[in-house]
C-alpha cells in the first residue's frame, strides 16, 4: 500500500493506493496542519509525500533520509508557506510508519531542466549563484500530470504537443511546456512570483518592496504585504475566487479591479509563452479556479481571437472533469483538466522505488 501526502498551503490531501497502483476509498482531504489526523488503521509500505521546494540539490523524486530531510528544511525560508507543513507531514509519518519507505516528490522537478535564458535573473552573476538565485519553478507535479491527460484526450504524443498550463489554485503558475518539457514558468526563486494568486501579489516591482522598506516597514510587514495579505486578498478582501466572483457580480468595484488585474495578467502570461513556444497547440486550465470558474476561463483569453485563441461559451460551462472547451476545429485546443497531485506523487514514487529495485 502506498499513501500520497498533499501538506498544502490550505489543505492536507490524502489518498491510499493497493499494490497494483489503484486508487482505493482511503483518501480525501483535512485541513492544513491536521496531519495527526489521518484515519487509524492505515498500514502504508510506502508513503509519498509533495514537497514543494527541492533547490539546486534535490532534482528530482529521492527516498527521504536524513541528510535529504536536513537539505529539506534549509529550503523552508525559500516557501515558508509550504515547506512547514511538508516536514511535519514527514516527521508524523516517519514515527507513526517508521518500516515505510518515505519519498519525496519535488513540485521543482519538472522545471529542473529549465533553458538557463529562462531560469536566470539578471542580477549580477556571482551574487546570484553564492545566494543560489535561479528560477525554481512550482506547481510540477500537476504540470507533468495535466500535460500527459492533455495530450492524451487530444489524442497526440506528449512529445508533439506545445502546451500552456495555466495552474489556478490558491498558488497560481502558468507554465510553458515543449515536448513534455518546462521551458518556462511563472514562479522562480519561490512560490511567489508570476500570476496573481489567493494571497500572493505575484510579479512586482522590486523597487516595490524597496520603496515600502524606506517607509519603515518591518521585514515581517513586507513578507505579509506579497505572501499573505497581498493578491486577490488585499485588493478586495476576499482570498477564496468564489467569494471575489460573487462579489464583482454584486457591483463590488474592489472585487471587479481584482478579477481584471487577475485576467489581465493571465492573459499576458498566455501571450508571452505563445512567444517562448512558437508554435502552441493547446492551453490547460487546471486546480481549483482552473477547474471550476467558467467566468474567469473566458475572461482570461478574451480578445485573443486572433491569435487563434477562443472559448466556446457552451462548452465552457460545467462539464467532464477532462475536456476541449475552445469551439470545434480552432487551431489552438483549450482545454480544462482536473490535476490530480496525489496520482502523480503516487506514480512519480513507484517509479523511482521500481528503478531501485524497492517496489513493494
Ligand atoms: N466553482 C468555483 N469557482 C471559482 N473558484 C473556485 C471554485 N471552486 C473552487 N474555487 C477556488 O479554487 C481555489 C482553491 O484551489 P485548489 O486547487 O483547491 O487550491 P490549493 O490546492 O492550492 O489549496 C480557491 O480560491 C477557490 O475559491
Ligand atoms: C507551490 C504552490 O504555490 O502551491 P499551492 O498552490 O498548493 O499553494
Ligand atoms: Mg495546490
Amino acid at each position: 500500500m502506498l499513501l500520497a501526502l498533499n501538506c498544502g498551503s490550505s489543505s492536507v490531501k490524502f489518498q491510499l493506493y493497493d499494490a497494483e497502483g489503484a486508487a482505493t476509498d482511503v483518501g480525501g482531504w483535512l485541513a492544513a496542519g491536521a496531519v495527526e489526523e489521518l484515519p487509524d488503521g492505515l498500514t502504508p509500505t510506502v508513503v509519498a509525500h509533495r514537497v514543494v521546494h527541492g533547490g539546486a540539490g534535490l532534482r528530482a523524486a529521492t527516498v527521504i533520509d536524513d541528510a535529504v530531510l536536513a537539505t529539506i528544511a534549509t529550503l523552508t525560508p525559500l516557501a515558508p508557506t509550504h515547506q512547514p507543513a511538508a516536514l511535519a507531514g514527514i516527521a508524523m509519518a516517519r514515527q507513526r510508519w517508521p518500516s515505510a519507505v518515505q519519498v519525496a516528490v519535488f513540485d521543482t522537478a519538472f522545471h529542473a531542466d529549465l533553458p538557463p535564458a529562462a531560469a536566470t535573473y539578471a542580477l549580477d552573476a556571482a551574487l546570484a549563484a553564492r545566494h543560489g538565485i535561479r528560477r525554481y519553478g512550482f506547481h510540477g507535479i500537476s504540470c507533468r500530470y495535466v500535460t500527459e491527460r492533455a495530450a492524451a484526450l487530444l489524442g497526440r504524443p506528449v512529445a508533439d504537443l506545445n502546451t500552456i498550463v495555466l495552474h489556478l489554485g490558491s498558488g497560481a503558475s502558468a507554465t510553458a511546456v515543449a515536448g513534455g518539457r518546462s521551458v518556462d514558468t511563472s514562479m522562480g526563486l519561490t512560490p511567489l512570483e508570476g500570476l496573481v494568486m489567493a494571497t500572493r501579489a505575484g510579479d512586482l516591482d522590486p523597487g516595490a518592496l524597496l520603496w515600502l522598506r524606506q517607509a519603515g516597514l518591518s521585514d515581517a510587514q513586507l513578507d505579509a504585504a506579497v505572501r499573505t495579505e497581498g493578491g486577490l486578498l488585499g485588493m478586495c478582501g476576499d482570498a477564496d475566487m468564489r467569494a471575489a466572483l460573487a462579489r464583482r457580480d454584486a457591483g463590488d468595484p474592489a472585487a471587479a479591479l481584482a478579477l481584471d488585474v487577475y485576467c489581465h495578467r493571465l492573459r499576458k502570461y498566455v501571450g508571452a509563452y505563445h512567444a517562448v513556444l512558437g508554435r502552441l497547440d493547446a492551453i490547460v486550465f487546471t486546480a481549483g479556479v482552473g477547474e471550476n470558474s467558467a467566468a474567469v476561463r473566458s475572461q482570461a483569453l478574451s480578445g485573443l481571437t486572433p491569435m487563434g485563441i477562443a472559448v466556446d461559451p457552451a462548452r465552457n460551462g460545467a462539464g467532464a472533469a477532462e475536456r476541449v472547451i475552445s469551439p470545434p476545429g480552432a487551431r489552438i485546443a483549450v482545454c480544462v483538466i482536473a490535476t490530480d497531485e496525489q496520482q502523480a506523487i503516487a506514480d512519480e514514487a513507484r517509479e523511482l522505488l521500481r528503478g531501485s529495485g524497492q517496489a513493494r
